[in-house]
């Protein structure tokens, strides 16, 4: 132990943090046991009432111990998201015999891009070993999978601050890949530098437009910096990294400054504190969801002309109970007076009534086409009893 009383400090924390990450790895353990038993019980992956009674006991206990309720409830509500994915995960795994324990998953930018980090975020959670494979465009990702070269696309398709991403939502009307899956990230942009730096002291910023936009009113507040364009906010970071200078920062993600070896010096940048991007995961195979896992389908239609045939269709799942979560549209190419229709639904394509309407959409549609069934990575947290 250190005689030194802060580093003396700080080795106990240390090591008791250890013992925290042990105790988290065996509660994930815990909750796969869970998950095999629910294999045989055909249970429910969520049990609502559960997790409200265990957080409400769990903030009375924190309440004892000096902590705040919404630290307590925040925690672990993040425990028990990781749980739930965790035994969806074995619950697909199991249902769809996925056995391969590696996969090669490609994303757009390289190493430290949004992307990438979603792609390891999927990664993790189904796979022991994933090959990255980094594309310079959203076409190259569809090709990769499309030809075999790699097992899954991970593709942003909406961002909560700068809306859908057509260009996906294009390439989705001409491939015949699968959507197998969703991954919602929040996107905490940051400034990123070399070494130690001050605001004073930077002079020139470096990222891709789209961070530079959500992050208008920050950098507005800072007129003397030089604004430098990259093609990805990953360059940035490699070219941050490369001069490092105090005078030069990046906007990008924490953890993929950190792959660069940038330390955050500004952080929750965005002009809108709650900025999310939706990915979508693509393969060449489609894949069943488990009625134990809660499920989306995403359709694409397009509905003819004549006056009323989107409410038509849109009628059709009402009727059926079928909740819509998404509704998007796009230009037909080639067919200026028509447009295609992308549907979100809170269902399983296996569900009677999702046949049904499936049946009579097929009836009054012009085209009409299952882009996929994939397990809702959306766990939405329960509040203390
Ligand atoms: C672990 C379980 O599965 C889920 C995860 C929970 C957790 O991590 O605490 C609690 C209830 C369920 O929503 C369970 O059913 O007990």
């Amino acid at each position: 132990m250190s005689d030194n009383p802060l580093l003396a400090l700080r080795e106990r924390i240390s090591a008791l943090d250890l013992k925290l990450l042990s105790l988290l790895a065996e509660r994930r353990e815990l909750a796969l046991e869970v998950a095999r038993n629910k294999l045989t019980t055909h249970r429910p992956i969520r049990d609502k009432s559960r997790e409200s009674d265990m957080l409400g006991q769990l903030v009375e206990e924190g309440k004892k111990r000096n902590l705040d309720g919404f630290y307590v409830t925040r925690l672990f509500q993040l425990i028990i998201e990781d749980s739930v994915l965790t035994q969806q995960a074995l619950l697909q795994s199991n249902l769809n015999q996925t056995i391969e324990r590696s996969a090669r998953i490609a994303f757009l930018g390289p190493k430290g891009s949004y992307s990438h980090l979603a792609a390891r975020q999927y990664g993790a959670r189904y796979f022991d070993q994933v090959v990255e494979c980094g594309c310079l465009k959203f076409t190259d990702i569809v090709q990769m999978v499309e030809t075999g070269q790699a097992d899954y696309g991970v593709l942003p398709i909406e961002n909560s601050s700068s809306g859908s991403i057509n260009d996906v939502y294009d390439l989705l009307q001409h491939t015949n890949l699968s959507l197998v899956g969703e991954l919602t990230n929040p996107i905490d942009h940051c400034m990123l530098v070399a070494g130690e730096s001050t605001l004073e002291q930077i002079e020139v910023v470096y990222s891709h437009p789209q961070p530079f936009q959500q992050c208008s009113q920050f950098i507005a507040r800072h007129p003397q910096w030089k604004i430098e364009y990259c093609e990805s906010t990953a360059a940035a970071m490699e070219k941050v990294a490369a001069l490092n200078s105090p005078k030069a920062a990046a906007l990008g993600s924490g953890p993929g400054g950190a792959l660069y070896g940038l330390q955050v010096l500004e952080q929750n940048l965005a002009n809108q504190q709650q900025n999310f991007t939706r990915f979508i995961i693509l393969a060449r195979k489609a894949i069943e969801v488990s009625e134990q896992v809660p499920a989306k389908t995403t359709l694409i239609m397009a509905t003819g002309q004549q006056s009323g045939a989107l409410v038509e269709a849109l009628l059709v799942l009402r009727d059926h109970g079928i909740v819509m979560t998404r509704l998007e549209s796009r230009p037909i190419n080639g067919n200026p007076r028509e447009e295609m229709f992308y549907i979100d639904v809170q269902a399983n394509l296996r569900d009677g009534a999702m046949q049904k309407a499936l049946t009579e959409l097929l009836a009054i549609t012009r085209s009409l086409k299952v882009l996929g069934c994939y397990p809702s990575e959306n766990v939405v947290p329960v509040d203390p009893s």
